[in-house]
């Protein structure tokens, strides 16, 4: 199992916009993909029809402690290939929590995701974690359980700068993992602006950051979202749908 990690530390850059549809074109090419939702906002477990305001959500009892294996609390979704670990706003709490705990070993509050995910690993192709846009002790977390960070970037004045942070910030936790690395920047809701387009030459040249793919705005993407459906299933031929397309096509070399 690949473990992919989509992170940048601005916010509405459409991270679960991602994470969804990354979940979606995988599982139109034939792999099976375990979604964890690590976002309180809980809009990734929405998409999939398994946010629930009612209960403690999964997520949040893994990373309490309330529940020690994540194969127990894995939910499936209506595509038969795409399970989640869903959230809501008690990971606030968790993540919270995580923070005050008094633990003689510091380590084991960043490893809570790794022990209890350690079982599921040979059920999947890939795990995709949508997470929220800061660096909370669940992000530790999952950045323990993650090999490639990919990072959705909205082009515009500040953008490479957070770019740098998300970096650093990877730096950082490979003292707890070392497999995890940068995969590279996915450029979402892109318009072809001259600000975007010199944006996008200039990340192009500069060749710190690899560029995984270019995801075109689309008005089609609001009314997806709205109806629940993975923007694939929702309007195919739309500019984002088609980025999705070619941005997985090229990521694990299969066609669909
Ligand atoms: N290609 C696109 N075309 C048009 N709108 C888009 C596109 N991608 C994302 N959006 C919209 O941008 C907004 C932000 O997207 P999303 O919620 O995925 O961002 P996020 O980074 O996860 O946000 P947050 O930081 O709040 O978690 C949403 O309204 C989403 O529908």
């Amino acid at each position: 199992m690949k473990t992919i990690s989509i992170l940048n530390l601005k916010g509405g850059v459409a991270k679960t916009f991602t994470a969804v549809n990354m979940a979606y074109e995988l599982y139109r090419r034939g792999f099976k993909v375990l979604l964890i939702d690590n976002d309180k906002q809980g809009n990734a477990s929405r998409a999939y029809g398994r946010y629930d305001t009612e209960s403690v959500a999964p997520i949040t009892k893994l990373l309490s402690g309330e529940w020690q294996r994540a194969g127990e609390i894995i939910q499936h979704t209506e595509y038969e290939g795409i399970d989640i670990i869903a959230a809501n706003l008690s990971l606030f709490g968790a993540a919270w929590n995580l923070t005050r705990e008094e633990n003689e070993n510091q380590i084991e509050r960043y490893k809570r995701l790794t022990e209890r995910t350690a079982g599921v690993s040979n059920y999947y192709d890939y795990c995709i974690i949508d997470n929220p846009p800061d660096i909370g002790l669940n992000v530790v977390n999952a950045l323990a359980i993650t090999d490639e960070v990919i990072v959705p970037v909205k082009i515009d004045e500040d953008a490479l700068e957070g770019l740098d942070i998300v970096a650093e910030q990877i730096e950082d936790a490979k003292v707890f993992n070392e497999r995890l690395h940068l995969g590279g920047v996915l450029v979402t809701s892109y318009q072809n602006t001259d600000g975007e387009a010199a944006g996008v030459e200039w990340l192009a040249q500069n060749g710190k950051y690899k560029i995984l793919g270019v995801i075109r705005y689309s008005k089609k993407v609001a009314e997806s979202s709205f109806m629940r459906k993975p923007i694939y299933e929702y309007s195919p031929c739309c500019g984002a749908a088609q980025g999705y397309k070619k941005f997985i096509t090229e990521y694990t070399g299969k066609a669909r």
